[in-house]
């Protein structure tokens, strides 16, 4: 691997127009390589961007009392804040503080009536925070679509591939992260803003200020995965690495902020719906395996399952 990942002009791919299938190809080619890639001209403004920079950077200068207000464990939401070394990764804790969202679903969404899945919390206190978040959400998942059908088609697969056997209802998450500036006498240093580890969606997409510091796994060394102005990210995750046979990679990844200043970065996790079951598109023996550990499944999940394929029965009808 060499240490230059390319960047790739997506204009074609959101216009639909006829460079789209070198756009695609393109992207299969980086997902082989690198499993991971820039995207420049992706349409999402810098307005916007900004706007979600600064209310990020608000939220994250208040103390730590008003930020544990929204805190991850309040009424068991699982969405919300955590704070500095709470999140392990495989070198240890991690120095970083983050802010995660779901979608927000419909009420009767039979994971939401059961209970499983909670509604994201908010810092009311900072006006427009709620607005921007979900504006910039809409804004990813519209991106993320149009990069899983480039994926498919690279794949030799329908466009709508995803869409029918896995993305028609995506668990998708956006995280707001904070990397403050370690302190050396305290020799936080030594910790890793987020360790080595590869993501287990699909895709993500990241915005990353201009501090630096990502790093991408390529053999025993590391390459540097610098911000470059007017791009995202993206790289492969876990799960469509195994839909594609292995074919493309989840790259090993990590994080250390070089500032002297704190280190934003706003990654969107594309997964597949809930209760997909990830299989190789191109391999019937594993899906045989799969579907054996099916069986396994307790009665409850059965249950919950059986509930949420009427449901979205019914959305789809
Ligand atoms: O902050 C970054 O640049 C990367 C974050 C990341 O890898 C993750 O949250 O999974
Ligand atoms: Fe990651």
């Amino acid at each position: 691997m060499t240490s230059v990942i390319p960047v790739i002009d997506v204009s074609e791919l959101l216009a639909g127009t006829s460079g789209k299938h070198k756009v695609a190809k393109e992207i299969g080619d980086a997902c082989r390589t690198y499993g991971f890639f820039y995207i420049s001209n992706h349409g999402v403004s810098e307005e916007l961007q900004k706007k979600v920079e600064d209310l990020s950077i608000k939220f994250y200068a208040q103390s730590l009392e008003e930020k544990e207000k929204i805190h991850m464990s309040v009424e068991g939401r699982k969405r919300g804040y955590y704070g500095i070394l709470k999140e392990r990764t495989a070198s240890g804790p991690d120095f970083r503080e983050v802010l995660t969202f779901g979608k927000d679903l419909l009420d009767d969404h039979p994971y939401v009536a059961s209970g499983h899945y909670k509604p994201n919390q908010y810092p009311e206190n900072i006006e427009g925070f709620r607005e921007t978040v979900k504006e910039y959400f809409q804004e990813m998942e519209t991106l993320g679509t149009r990069l899983i059908e480039a994926i498919a088609i690279s794949l030799g697969l329908d466009k709508n591939y995803f869409y029918e056997n896995y993305t028609s209802d995506p668990h998708n998450v956006l995280l707001l992260v904070n990397y403050p500036p370690p302190n050396r006498e305290l020799k936080e240093d030594e910790f890793w803003g987020v360790g080595e580890h590869s993501d287990f969606g699909f895709l993500t997409i990241l915005k990353q200020d201009m501090s630096g510091g990502l790093q991408i796994k390529s053999g025993n060394s590391w390459i540097d995965a610098k911000p470059i102005e007017g791009t995202f990210v993206c790289n492969i995750g876990d799960m469509l690495s195994i839909v594609s046979g292995g074919e493309y990679v989840s790259t090993a990844h990590r994080v250390r902020n070089p500032a002297n200043h704190s280190r934003q970065s706003y990654p969107f996790f594309i997964g597949p719906n809930f209760n997909a079951i990830v299989k190789p598109f191109n391999n019937q023996k594993n899906e045989a395996v799969i579907t054996d550990y099916n069986d396994e499944l307790t009665e409850s999940v059965k249950e919950l399952r059986e509930k949420y394929e009427a449901y979205r029965r019914n959305v789809v009808a």
